[in-house]
């Protein structure tokens, strides 16, 4: 089944701590967008990436795109302050029907993770990617436990997150409107009532957000190199 992604790629990497969008750094000999840019790229179902990015990047990645054969990016869109604005904007120029959103900073995404969403989405209108979570979650207020969280209904929600593309234009459209912001895309569409899908995914497609998920990343590629 054919879908469309959109990917944000234009945040500044704050908690990284690079001195530039930690997505042009390098890991396993490729700038971590690359990595994510490739798993797409090399999955005939996408018809085509659209990218979130910040204008002072945008010559560094077209010289990447050329020198890495990244083909599929139809649209560059200019990234927002925050990352549903990126999404937003990028939103706007999606025009298949099932819609894929996917951070940059997850370059580890499966295509059979993928594919499992894409076809959730098409039956109910929306999936997202998402593992049991493995610790003791408590509601900590002013350094003391408030509560302990029922663990056995927790999970950690990750990207891809797909949709109809109707139903997550809308849901960025009103939360627009509301001045609502999220910290994912679905919770967006939970607000109008709609009903989430989850499909389990896998421990390993983390998001590079600190220093440390750099080792992380390179014992991930070692893993899979092995096997
Ligand atoms: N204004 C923003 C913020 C984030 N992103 C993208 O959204 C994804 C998830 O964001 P995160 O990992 O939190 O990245 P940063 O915002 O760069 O990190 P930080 O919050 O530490 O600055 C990343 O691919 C990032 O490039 C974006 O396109 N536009
Ligand atoms: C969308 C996301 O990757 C789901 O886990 C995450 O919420 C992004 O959050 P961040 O605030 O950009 O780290």
């Amino acid at each position: 089944m054919e879908y469309e992604v959109v990917i944000p790629a234009a945040g500044q990497g704050k908690r990284m701590g690079a001195d530039r969008n930690k997505l042009l750094l390098e890991v396993e000999g490729k700038p971590i967008i690359i990595h994510t840019l490739e798993v797409f790229e090399k999955d005939v179902n996408c018809l085509g990436i659209i990218l979130a990015i910040h204008a002072s990047d945008r010559e560094e990645l077209v010289s990447l795109f050329n020198q890495f054969n990244i083909c599929k990016v139809i649209h560059t869109v200019e990234g927002g302050r925050e990352r549903q604005q990126s999404v937003h904007n990028a939103l706007k120029k999606a025009s298949c029907d099932i819609v894929l959103v996917h951070d940059g900073a997850r370059p580890f995404i499966q295509p059979s993770t993928i594919q499992k969403l894409v076809q959730t989405a098409n039956d109910s209108g929306a999936a997202i990617a998402a593992v049991p979570v493995k610790d003791t979650i408590k509601v900590v207020r002013k350094g003391t436990v408030d509560k302990t969280i029922e663990r056995s209904s927790l999970w950690s929600i990750q990207t891809p997150q797909a949709f109809r593309l109707s139903m997550i234009i809308k849901a960025y459209d009103e939360a627009e409107l509301d001045g609502v912001m999220g910290t994912d895309d679905a919770s967006l569409v939970e607000k109008m009532g709609e009903k989430i899908q989850v499909v389990e995914a896998d421990y390993d497609n983390i998001k590079l957000t600190t220093k440390e998920d750099l080792i992380f990343a390179e014992a991930i590629f070692k893993k899979r190199r092995r096997s």
